[in-house]
Parts: C-alpha cells; structure tokens; sequence
C-alpha cells in the first residue's frame, strides 16, 4: 500500500493555512531575512547601474579613472552583498528549524496513535526532505523577489523606457508559470507515487522470493510488478509534457525581454538611452533576472512540489479503514476496553506474546497489570492503546482521540512549558487556570512553579527523568481522555507521588485507568489486579489473588497477607505458576473473577462479571 493510500491527503487549503500561521508566527524572522536580503540585492542594483556609468561617463569619455571608480564602487557592493548572503543563511536556519520541529511533533504524535512501518522513515527521511526542501524555496523565492527588484529598479534608473521592453514579457511568462503549477503538482505527485509503489511492490516480491518460487507465481509476480512500472512510465510522460510550459515560461519571461532589447537597441538609441545603459540593462537581464528566473522555476517546479507532497503526507490523518486508528469498533456500552481472543507475536515466526486473550473493563475501572519482566505487559498496554494490531482476534477500544497511553520514556519538546502541557488539548490550547489545576492535582505544581510557570521556556535535556514523567503525566491528565494506559509512567517518581499521579487518573469522574504497575503499590490501589505470566491470565482483587495465585504471592514480595509493603517494586522474572485450577493447555484462562475485569482462555464462553467478589472462579471453570 502506498503512502498515499495509507493516509488521507489533506487537501491543499489547509496546508497553505497552516502554512500561513506558521509565517505569521514568525513575522521578525521574516523581517530580518527581507532586511539581509535588501542588503544582499543592493549588489544587483549596482552592478549594471555601476557597469552603464563606468561606460558613459567613463570609458567612452576616454576617462578611464572614472570608469575604474565606478567599477571599484559595483566591487565594494559585491563584498557588502556577500555580507548580506552570510546573515541571511543564519535567517533561513531560524525560519526552517522551527518547520522541522513542528513536523517531528507531528510524526511522533501521529506514530503514538497510528505505527505502522514507515513512521520511522517519515521521521527520519521525510522530514529532512521537508526542511531542506523548504529552505531551498526560501532562499530562491527570496533571491527572486529581491534580485527581480533590484534588477527593474536599476533598469528604471538607467532609463524608464527599458521596462516597456522588460515587464510585458516577465509579467506573461510568470503567469503561464503559474497558471502550470497546480497541474504540474498533480503530475509530479502522481509520479512519486508510481515510484513508491514500485518500490513497495519490488521490496514485498524480494522479502518473498523463495514463496514465490515455491507457489509457482513467478507470472503472476512480474505481471505486478510490470503494470507498476507502466503506471510510472505514463506518469513520468505526463510530467515531461508538463514540464514543456515551464521551459516556455523561462523562454518568455527571461530570454524573451534579451531579445527585444537587442532588436530594439537602435530605436532606443535614438530615443536618447546611451550606450552604458544598454550595456547595463543586458547585465541585469543576463546577470541577474535570468538566473533568478531559472532557479526561481526550477525550485518551485520540483523542489516546491516534492515539498508540497511530503508535507501534505508527514500531516495527513491516518487513514480511517487502515490498520491503525479508524478502523476498529469502540467498545459496547459501559465497556472502555474489550479483548476478544487476542493472539499477538513480534514477527510471523516468533512466539505469541499474547494467546487467545479476552478481557474487558468497564468504563470507570481502575486495572493493574502486573507481571514479571517481558511477560508482555506492555504489549498488552499498546495493545489496548491502538498502538500494536493483534494478529488475530479482536480489541474494541475507543476513537483514537479518547484514549491516550503514557509510556515509560516520556516524551518533552522545546519549547514553553505550555506547549508541551496543552500538546494533547484541542487546538493545543488550554485555560491556564486548568493547566495549573491539572499540575496540582497531578503533583506538579512546585515542578511548574520551579521551571517558571507556563510561560517558561523548557530544556528537555535538562530535566530529570522523574520530571519529564509528571509532565507527561500532567500533559495526559489534561487531553481529557476517557481511556489513560500508565505503562510504567510513574517508574522514576517516588513512591509517594507516583501514589499521587495515580489516585489523579482514577479520580476522574468516568475516566478509566489501566495502569502497568512498577511497584505493587500500584496494584493495591486498583480496582482489580491482572496477573499474566505467559500462559495464563488471572484477574482479581488483591487480597483474593494473595489467595489464589502463587506467581502474585511472589511478586509481592511472598507477603500473603491484604497489606504487602506498599512501595516495594515489583521483582524480576519469575519462574512461578499458578497452582491452582490451571488449565495445562498454553493459553490464557479465567480465574478468580472479581467483576470488572473478565480473562480467559480460548474456548470458554465470554463471561462479562458483576461484582462477584470472593464468591471465587465464574462458571466453566
Ligand atoms: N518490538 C519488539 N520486537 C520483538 N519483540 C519484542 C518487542 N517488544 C517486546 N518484545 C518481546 O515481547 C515480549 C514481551 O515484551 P513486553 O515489553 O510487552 O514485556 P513487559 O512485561 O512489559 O516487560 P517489562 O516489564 O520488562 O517492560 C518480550 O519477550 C520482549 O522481548
């Protein structure tokens, strides 16, 4: 499946919106780069005015000193405009590397919700693209502009009447330009998605080559593959007829006026224009507007197009009907979460981490999963957070912008403490008094007051890992999401404000909580414990699972009484089992119900509890 299938394209209008308000954004960086820029032309302009008045008032007056003199001033400007090139690099960087950051936002948000194979690549690779890209079309549509009015200025004051020759034909060329962007565009788009999809369609058939050989689909693979490249060849033939206007826009718009100069250099002549000034008018149509025009077309031809393509990708939605976001069914009333025999493995021929999982939590429920390491908590997390598909069965859980999943690894930018706090809110933007509420609840309100408030400005790599946690955790607490999965969130805070953060998520009225437990403390304060370890799942309270499961006695510390120490973190890999009532079969199965959460193995009839308490296993067993 191509990028382009794979996500919605965002039409064009609310790129160029965006794009708008990124620039109005940034309207002193766009200042600064338009005064370095004016510097920098102020070489264009001298250099044919310098060249006119070296001729008229010099060379051809048998003066040569003068002559030399304006040349030495044209040399002078060279140097103050190569001044001017210097600083407006420096402004194109403040202007590109804000674009960058925007777009990895963008990317790692929408990998969070939405993975799948290429997030990566679109991290790495499309977004390099994007701000080099973008920087190219700054410097040459500023080139342009700057270089096109020092070039018309200069002619005007060499002698007025050179714009009659000049401005009919620019203004006609960049017109037909124009008036060819958008088709081309659409040409060019068409054609680098050929090019993916030969490039997927090879890689898919190389991955395969041996199951080819062995199906006996050699045909029917190269047929594919053949109808791919067709598809490119037609598109790249489209793009060639296309590119024909540009090379006529550039032919009207920068040889065009060379011409007519020429040919009317007689009649100008007798209109009083002197020599120099032809002279001069020829540098600036050959120096100056020429090479502006080249680049100017040629980078918003190809390079703004591609830019347009990778932008319009890197900000797409996903794709409702694709695997990711949009495409599963939300849970039946009163559920926030259902798993219906959930089979999940890292790879075709890996072992399932998950098999044959069903579980449900009501709506409100406050879950903890617990487990020895690699046992697959935090598969389950992401399962149930829609970052990872199962690989058969089903997860219902809710529309992607009401569940929200902290992972171990909190994730800050640069940028003000409320940006990074309001990043999840719609619009990116929340109420201060909410975001102070929401830090205070969660236990962040002397980290806040510490960096500066929500006007501070942060340094990620300058927090501790406990305090990118509780902006993380704050960050969650305000995106108001019914559905919050704490995968280990917590692990670098104390225990006492990891008790905070928590209690915070599971007071929200409605709002459920699953928490992927670092210490047992985190069981305690749930509503229901999820055991795993790997072939069988139990659920329920503490106190019955003290009961009833070995591997819960063990990591809580062998503690078999209600109470174990609240704050002891979980142990490590354990080789324990239940002894009790285990199915022998490799397979999650029910046992020890307590209502909220319902797990059991393959085969058994799904068994949605009420409340059931110690009355013990729900039937089937
Ligand atoms: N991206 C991955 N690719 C392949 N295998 C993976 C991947 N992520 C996890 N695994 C494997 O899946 C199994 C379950 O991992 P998971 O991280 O879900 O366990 P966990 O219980 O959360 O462990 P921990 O408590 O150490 O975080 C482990 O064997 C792990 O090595």
């Amino acid at each position: 499946m191509s990028e382009a299938q794979r996500h919605r394209v965002v039409p064009g209008a609310p790129l160029r919106r965006s794009g708008l308000r990124f620039l109005k954004r940034r309207r002193t960086v766009l200042a600064r780069l338009a005064g370095w820029s004016l510097v920098e032309s102020g070489q264009t302009f001298l250099f044919g005015f310098a060249l006119a008045h070296a001729l008229d008032d010099g060379f051809l007056r048998g003066s040569p000193v003068v002559g030399a003199a304006w040349l030495a001033a044209a040399a002078v400007c060279v140097g103050a405009g190569a001044y001017g090139t210097a600083r407006v690099y420096g402004a194109v960087a403040d202007l590109v590397e804000p674009l960058r950051d925007t777009l990895v936002r963008k990317v790692v948000t929408r990998g969070l919700y939405a993975p799948d194979g290429a997030a990566v690549s679109r991290l790495t690779h499309q977004v390099e693209i994007a701000r080099d890209t973008f920087a190219g079309l700054v410097l040459v549509s500023r080139s342009f502009v700057f270089v096109t009015a020092g070039a018309l200025v200069g002619l005007c004051s060499l002698a007025p009447v050179l714009l009659l020759l000049v401005v009919p034909p620019l203004v006609l060329g960049l017109a037909l330009f124009a008036g060819a962007l958008r088709p081309m565009a659409r040409r060019q788009e068409t054609f680098l998605a050929a090019d993916e999809a030969i490039a997927t369609e090879t890689g898919t058939a190389v991955g395969g080559l041996r199951d080819i050989t062995a199906a006996g689909a050699e045909r029917t693979v190269a047929a594919a593959a053949g109808e791919r490249f067709d598809a490119e060849l037609r598109a790249s033939r489209a793009l060639a007829r296309w590119s024909v206007s540009r090379v006529l826009a550039l032919g009207i718009s920068g040889r065009l006026p060379i011409v007519l100069l020429l040919l009317a250099a007689p009649w100008l002549l007798g209109r009083g224009v002197t020599p120099g000034a032809l002279v001069g008018a020829l540098a600036y149509l050959t120096q100056s507007l020429l090479p502006a025009l080249q680049s100017l077309m040629h980078g918003l031809g190809t390079a703004g197009t591609r830019l347009g393509v990778v932008l319009r990708r890197l900000t797409a939605e996903p794709a409702t009907g694709a695997a990711g976001a949009g495409s599963h069914r939300t849970p039946r009333d009163g559920y926030a979460v259902e798993l219906t025999g959930v089979t999940f493995a890292y790879g075709p021929h890996a072992d399932p981490v998950l098999r044959g999982l069903d579980l449900t939590v009501p709506a409100g429920g406050h879950l903890a999963v617990v487990g020895p390491s690699g046992i697959g908590k935090s598969t389950l997390a992401a399962l149930v957070a829609g970052m990872l598909e199962p690989g058969s069965g089903e997860v219902r859980r809710p529309a992607t912008a009401d569940r929200v999943l902290v992972p171990q690894e909190a994730y800050v930018f640069s940028g003000t403490v409320r940006e990074n706090l309001a990043y999840l809110c719609p619009g990116g933007r929340v109420p201060d008094a909410d975001l102070l509420a929401a830090a205070a609840e969660i236990g962040a309100g002397a980290l806040l007051a510490r960096l500066g408030g929500p006007d501070a400005t942060l340094a990620p790599a300058e927090l501790s890992a406990g305090e990118r946690q509780l902006l993380a955790l704050v960050r969650a607490y305000l995106a108001r999401a019914p559905l919050i999965v704490l995968d280990e969130a917590t692990c670098h805070l104390d225990p006492e404000a990891e008790a905070r953060a928590e209690r915070a998520f599971a007071a929200r009225p409605g709002g459920t909580l699953i928490v992927v437990a670092h210490r047992i403390s985190s069981a305690l304060r749930a509503d229901r414990v999820l055991v795993m370890d790997g072939t069988h799942v139990r659920t329920g309270r503490h106190g019955e699972l003290l009961r009833r499961s070995a591997l819960y006695r063990e990591l809580t510390g062998g503690w078999a009484h209600a109470e174990p120490p609240a704050a002891a973190p979980l142990q490590p890999a354990l080789a324990a089992r239940d002894a009790d009532g285990v199915d022998a079969v490799a397979g999650t199965r029910l046992a020890g119900d307590g209502g909220h959460v319902v797990a059991h193995g393959p085969g058994r009839q799904m068994q949605d509890a009420g409340d059931l308490g110690d009355r013990g296993a729900l039937g089937g067993q």
